[in-house]
């Protein structure tokens, strides 16, 4: 082992970290999606907030999953220093010691969660709370290298933040809340199980029992479909339930036959391209979906 692996083996700081390998510890494309639906979640719940404590929520929610992220790259530094997509990451590249980098993402889960307490509510801090101790305990640490259900049960945590805007607003957890919750945790799978079919070398070679590693590409394929399927439906309930109007609901049932026209391709292909285009049309399928509840509540006006 060289000194500089040794001392990033002994969590000790390593040479040359910047501001920017912090900021890539918070793992800040993937949030900027996690808080929009946080946002969202503001926007669309009944009630008024004031608009500089409604920031202060989404500032907790963005530092509060950016906190979670570190801790998940702190804990995943070994599988991470295998698998090419996540190689070049701050820890397992040598720019910032593990211990560092732990203590960076503890410090943050904890200040966002009291922030949010003392600022918002209490209700919108323990979901926060239980959110980061989700995606950290179960998902992270339990499940991720255990079953191929990983993320179809870990997924939830990556669901949980409309439900954190939502109780900043309103202080309380109810049905349009759970819909939305319901709505990004059948998302999940189709998303993740479409990279993961064109990471899937990366994942068996770090031994992570990914279900495309576990079950096989095809098994994997039929059950991205079958999620796409089910999400039609769910998809369309924040227009039966009063937080999104009829623009929404012709806007996402399209989207909605596109994402399954997606599941369809890539059951039939024989190669990666179909997995790639769906794995990047799930993010625009999410940002849209989210973006018009947000836009005709904006223009519209109303509330739940
Ligand atoms: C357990 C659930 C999830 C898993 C396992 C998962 C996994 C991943 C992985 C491995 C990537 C590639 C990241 C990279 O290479 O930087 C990714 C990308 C992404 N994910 Fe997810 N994801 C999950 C849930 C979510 C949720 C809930 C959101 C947002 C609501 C989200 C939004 C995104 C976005 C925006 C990207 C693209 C980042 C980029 O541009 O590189 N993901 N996801
Ligand atoms: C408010 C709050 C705490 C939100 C947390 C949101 C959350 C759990 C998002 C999950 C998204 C995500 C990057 C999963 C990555 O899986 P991975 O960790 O297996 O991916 P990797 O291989 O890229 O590290």
């Amino acid at each position: 082992m060289t000194d500089m692996t040794n001392d990033i083996a002994l969590g000790q700081r390593a040479p040359g970290a910047s501001a920017g390998d912090f900021i890539e510890l918070l793992k800040p494309r993937v949030m900027s999606l996690v808080v929009f639906t946080g946002l969202a979640g503001l926007v669309l719940a009944p009630g008024h907030i004031h608009p500089l404590i409604g920031a202060v929520a989404v500032l907790c929610i963005a530092v509060g999953a950016g906190a979670s992220g570190a801790i998940n790259m702190w804990y995943d530094r070994d599988i991470d220093a295998v698998m090419t997509r996540t190689a070049k990451r701050p820890i397992p590249s040598g720019r910032v010691g593990a211990d560092e980098a732990l203590g960076f993402g503890v410090t943050l889960s904890v200040l966002s969660t009291l922030v949010m307490g003392i600022a918002v509510n209490w209700t919108a801090a323990a979901l926060l709370a239980m959110t980061i101790v989700f995606y950290v305990f179960v998902y992270t640490m339990g499940l991720k290298r255990r079953t191929p259900q990983n993320i179809v049960i870990g997924g939830a945590a990556g669901a949980f933040p409309p439900m954190i805007g939502w109780a900043a607003v309103t202080g309380g957890v109810e049905l349009p809340s759970i819909l939305l919750f319901g709505l990004i945790f059948l998302w999940t799978p189709p998303h993740f199980w479409a990279l993961a079919l064109f990471r899937n070398a990366d994942y068996t070679r770090a031994g992570v029992p990914m279900m495309p590693v576990v079950a096989g590409p095809e098994s994997t394929k039929r059950q991205m479909l079958l999620y796409t399927l089910v999400l039609l439906p769910v998809a369309a309930a924040p227009y039966f339930v009063g937080i999104a109007g009829p623009v929404y609901l012709a806007a996402s049932s399209l989207l909605g036959l596109m994402f399954v026209g997606c599941a369809v391709r890539v059951l039939r292909a024989t190669d990666d391209g179909p997995a790639k285009k769906m794995f990047a049309f799930s993010i625009l399928y999410l940002f849209l979906l989210f973006a018009l509840m947000i836009g005709e509540r904006l223009v519209v006006g109303g509330g739940a």
